[in-house]
């Protein structure tokens, strides 16, 4: 491989859950699961939570496609972090104050609220369970699965499949313990993203306040999760024990999720870019 074909990456994180950014919209890549792992891996590669790439639009109702795999090589359709990073990207790109990603779960809008800050319409939630989807007819709001000390969690999709199980301590969970069981439960044909959710304030606050952790599918325990926050906030308002609008304190810090009148779920946080660089091409030729 000579000098000058290496991939450029941007390594950009929101609250700590971390990515590296592919820039393909004006040239071929080709990703395999091995490759995904590959720069994925932390001991070997240059390491995150999930790989991204943009893509070029598809038409002209969107500034551009993202694409988003974890690092366990699995393509997803959702990853709200890392829209707010490449919406961010893209404004900064553009000069714009917004932009339209083209994902695999529909056309998200994003918009800056200052500096280093992005609101994304992540959607309306899936609340029926063949959207999330479950194995069989059940009650989204009572799945009434159970491990460990974990029982009965709410079913969300937000373009991803989320359960949400409520606790009285969320710290006390041993999330690397019950994440992957849950995470491969027979109740999930595709895999689920394990909440763990506290709440910190009482169902008539006017802003709530929720504590989660998250076992994220195809990638394990990460600092924060946009599409588990959105799920944790809609789950907690379906329970009544949250109004439509909640800070979600994560590892990494907090999000603000609002589940509005016209059923979108609006998620604003902040974005951070920690280096850029160019991948070995044994990694990613
Ligand atoms: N970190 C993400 C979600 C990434 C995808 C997830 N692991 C899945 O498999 O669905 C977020 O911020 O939403």
């Amino acid at each position: 491989m000579t000098h000058g074909t290496a991939w450029p990456f941007v390594k950009m994180h929101g609250l700590g859950n971390d990515f590296v950014v592919l820039d393909a919209r004006s040239r071929a890549l080709t990703l395999t699961p091995e490759r995904i792992r590959a720069v994925s891996d932390r001991r070997t590669g240059i390491g995150c939570d999930q790989l991204v790439v943009i893509a070029p639009p598809n038409g002209q109702v969107s500034d551009a496609t993202m694409l988003i795999y974890n690092s366990d090589g699995s393509e997803v359709a959702a990853c709200g972090n890392a829209t707010r990073c490449v919406a961010w990207l893209l404004m900064t790109e553009s000069g714009a104050e917004s932009a339209v990603i083209e994902t695999r779960a529909g056309l998200l809008d994003a918009e800056s609220r200052g500096a280093q800050l992005v609101a994304v319409d992540m959607g309306r939630p899936g609340l029926d369970w063949r959207e999330i989807p479950l194995a069989q007819a059940v009650d989204t709001l009572h799945l009434g699965i159970k491990v460990g000390a974990l029982t009965d969690p709410v079913g969300v999709s937000m373009g991803n499949p989320h359960a949400v199980f409520f606790v009285n301590d969320a710290e006390a969970v041993e999330l690397s313990t019950v994440g992957p069981v849950l995470e491969h439960h027979a109740l999930f044909p595709e895999r689920a993203n394990i909440e763990v959710a506290q709440m910190l304030s009482s169902p008539d606050a006017a802003l709530g306040r929720i504590r989660m952790r998250v076992w994220e599918r195809g990638t394990g325990i990460t600092m924060a999760c946009g599409t588990g926050a959105c799920a944790t906030l809609v789950a907690a308002a379906r329970r009544g024990l949250s109004p439509r609008k909640a800070e979600i304190v994560l590892d990494g810090g907090t999000l603000t999720i609002e589940w509005l009148p016209d059923n979108h779920v609006l998620m604003t946080g902040p974005v951070a870019t920690s280096f850029a660089g160019t991948l070995d091409p044994t990694l990613l030729p």
